[in-house]
């Protein structure tokens, strides 16, 4: 069986107390990924637009530019502050998500940028599938009012480590992009993600289960803390799924960190135990095993 995370990785989700002040959200962020790498983290995840508040009317206020790549410090700060911090804490960093601006189409983007240890961007993610929902009487939410979609399915490959996907919140309900990046060899799927009051509970663990068992691989979801002064409710619950769709760790609705141990033996021993890798049956659908997709290592 090949081996898919070649030697075990501490992860830790960093569940952030944001709030309407992006220089304090990202020193915040900076003290808790430092708390989280001085506990032996190797790689640390921050939330869905963990330097801004969450809603169709903050994504231009805060939206900052990042192409070209590297933008300069007034283009996006959060840029700079990310790719320092990684390389302060000596860490892989996955920078929960962001609001960008690309000034030459005028769009924007939530967009997601992983850092290696020398603070280099190693992947750029932008959310594919735009949270546009209506339950009447619960929550409306239109993403698309103002944002963009993403046109590919991310992988990084963490050379220590092995491959990693990152997607964002609601990419997580579309089981096919996480089948796409487990197929093509990740250990983890990664999802800096913000579900509010109704869907969280409603499918936040469940998407993360779900998603592990499918595909036999390990899981974070990585919310903000939940402010119930703010206008959006994060649901909170950061947590980590093993690749027998077990929780390792699951956090309430405060601010805190959960950190998991991953090891490869776990995928093994699951995949060994239920061999669905071995079973499946191209033959019988084969529309869905070419995996003929964008993808990025
Ligand atoms: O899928 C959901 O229920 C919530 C998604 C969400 O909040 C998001 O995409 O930011």
């Amino acid at each position: 069986m090949a081996k898919l995370l070649k030697k075990p990785l501490k992860l830790a989700l960093i569940q952030l107390s944001t709030g309407s002040d992006k220089s304090a959200n990202l020193a915040r962020a900076r003290s808790k990924v430092l708390e989280a790498t001085s506990a032996g983290a190797n790689l640390v995840v921050l939330p869905e637009c963990f330097n801004s508040p969450y809603g169709v009317k903050y994504f231009a206020k805060y939206a900052e530019q990042l192409l070209p790549s590297p933008p300069t410090k007034d283009q996006s700060p959060s840029f700079h502050a990310l790719s320092d911090l990684a390389k302060e804490a000596k860490t892989y960093l996955v920078g929960g998500s962001i609001p960008e601006y690309w000034p030459e189409t005028k769009k924007h983007y939530n967009t997601s940028l992983t850092f290696d240890p020398e603070g280099k961007l190693i992947a750029t993610h932008r959310k594919v599938h735009l949270f546009d929902i209506d339950i009447p009487g619960k929550i409306t939410f239109h993403e698309s009012e103002v944002l963009s979609p993403g046109n590919k399915v991310t992988i990084v490959d963490l050379p220590e480590y092995g491959k990693v996907a990152i997607a964002i919140c609601y990419d997580v309900r579309f089981p096919e992009l996480a089948m796409i990046a487990a197929r093509k060899g990740a250990f983890l799927l990664l999802y800096p993600g913000a579900f509010n009051l109704t869907t969280g509970a409603l499918h936040w663990e469940l998407q993360a289960r779900a998603r592990a068992m499918d595909n036999q691989v390990y899981v974070g979801l990585c919310s903000p803390a939940r402010d119930m002064e703010a206008e959006y409710n994060a649901w909170g619950h950061s947590m980590v799924v093993d690749p027998n769709a077990g929780i390792v760790e699951q956090l309430d609705e405060k601010e805190g960190i959960a950190y998991a141990e991953l090891r490869n033996e776990k995928i093994e021993e699951t995949r060994r135990g239920i061999p669905i890798y071995t079973q499946r049956r191209f033959d019988v659908y084969p529309d869905v095993s070419e995996g003929k997709v964008k993808y990025e290592e």
